[in-house]
């Protein structure tokens, strides 16, 4: 049975934060960026993440891109990270490092370095502890149009959400979104197929976003009638997506919840600013939306 995604009372109470936690409480997230002019998606991605309530959120930037993001973030932290044998080091180093974007301005080239460096410093999907896990996104999924198998190999069984739209979904599974296109297959049973495929969790994103895991477990979200949010269709908004399920993965939610979650708040961000949305405007958005829920 495919899961309607709405606001409950669990979903409000996994949203707030209790009076004797601390930063550390909620994870630390780190959003990998690229090279010099290409970092405002991972900047949406970052600040959404802190905004969704991650405890901590750090840009890993090349050095020639430092001076660019110092002169824009402040409650986002900033660190220089080279290359994957600097990733493999930091990830190592420290377990605190718990959710992982990949993807928004990453650039291909960087993202085919990236990607498995970070993939093998993953939690394995289904440990009891929470672990740390990963989310994948624009470049991180382009740059593997090519040989699809390589990621889904680094993937499978590891704690990762994937978040295509059609064009990156069609890059990964030609066939399945030639079905989809072709009417062989709801976007539910597409996703499903795929989540299977890469052994991953996988968000189809759009005006219906359909979400599922690899253990079969599927949901969707209808941005449509009452529920729409057209003026999601704006640059950057899925990289604020990406940064919102990163940022609750980091607070423990699990894979599927934090895609199914996301997906929601995102949405509801963009309803409640209405008319005239820029990505910039979802993050800011969030507190309101928790209020509105009872958060
Ligand atoms: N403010 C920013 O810094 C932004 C940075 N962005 C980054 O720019 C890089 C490249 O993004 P692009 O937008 O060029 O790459 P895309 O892969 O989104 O677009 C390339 C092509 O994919 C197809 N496509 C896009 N969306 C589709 C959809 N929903 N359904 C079917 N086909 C679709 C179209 O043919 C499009 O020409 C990424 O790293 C991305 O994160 C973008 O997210 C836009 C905003
Ligand atoms: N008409 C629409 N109705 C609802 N949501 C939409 C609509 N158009 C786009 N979206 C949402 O906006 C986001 C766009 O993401 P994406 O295509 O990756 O853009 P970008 O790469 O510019 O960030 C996705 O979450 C998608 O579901």
């Amino acid at each position: 049975m495919t899961l309607q995604i709405a606001p409950d009372t669990a979903l409000r109470d996994r949203l707030a934060k209790r009076e004797e936690a601390h930063k550390y409480s909620y994870g630390h997230a780190v959003v990998l960026a690229g090279g010099p002019g290409k970092g405002g998606a991972a900047r949406l991605a970052a600040r959404a993440a802190l905004r969704v309530g991650a405890g901590l959120v750090t840009v890993l930037a090349p050095q020639a891109a430092m001076a660019e993001h110092a002169a824009q973030l402040t409650a986002v932290m900033l660190s220089p990270l080279a290359d994957g044998y600097a990733l493999r080091g930091m990830l190592q180093g420290d377990r605190r490092i718990n959710a992982i974007l990949l993807g928004p301005g990453l650039g291909l080239q960087r993202a085919r370095e990236m990607v498995p460096a970070a993939l093998a410093c993953a939690a394995q999907a289904g440990d009891d502890a929470p672990g740390r896990a990963l989310v994948l996104d624009a470049d991180a999924l382009s740059a593997f149009a090519e040989e699809p198998q390589t990621l889904f190999q680094a993937l499978r069984g590891r704690a990762a959400v994937l978040t295509p739209h059609l064009g990156e979904f069609a890059r990964l599974f030609p066939d399945l979104a030639a079905q989809l296109r072709d009417g062989a297959l709801t976007r539910v049973e597409a996703t499903r197929h795929a989540a299977d495929r890469c052994g991953a969790t996988v968000l189809l994103k759009g005006a219906e976003t359909a979400i599922a895991a690899p253990d079969g477990q599927t949901a969707l979200h209808r941005a449509v009638g009452d529920m729409a949010a057209p003026w999601l269709a704006t640059a950057g908004s899925g990289d604020v997506l990406a940064g919102i399920v990163t940022g609750l993965v980091a607070r423990g939610l699990s894979p599927f919840e934090a895609a199914g979650t996301g997906a929601w708040l995102h949405a509801a961000a963009a309803r409640s600013f209405g008319p005239g949305l820029i990505a910039e405007d979802l993050p800011e958005q969030i507190p309101q939306v928790l209020r509105d829920i009872g958060v």
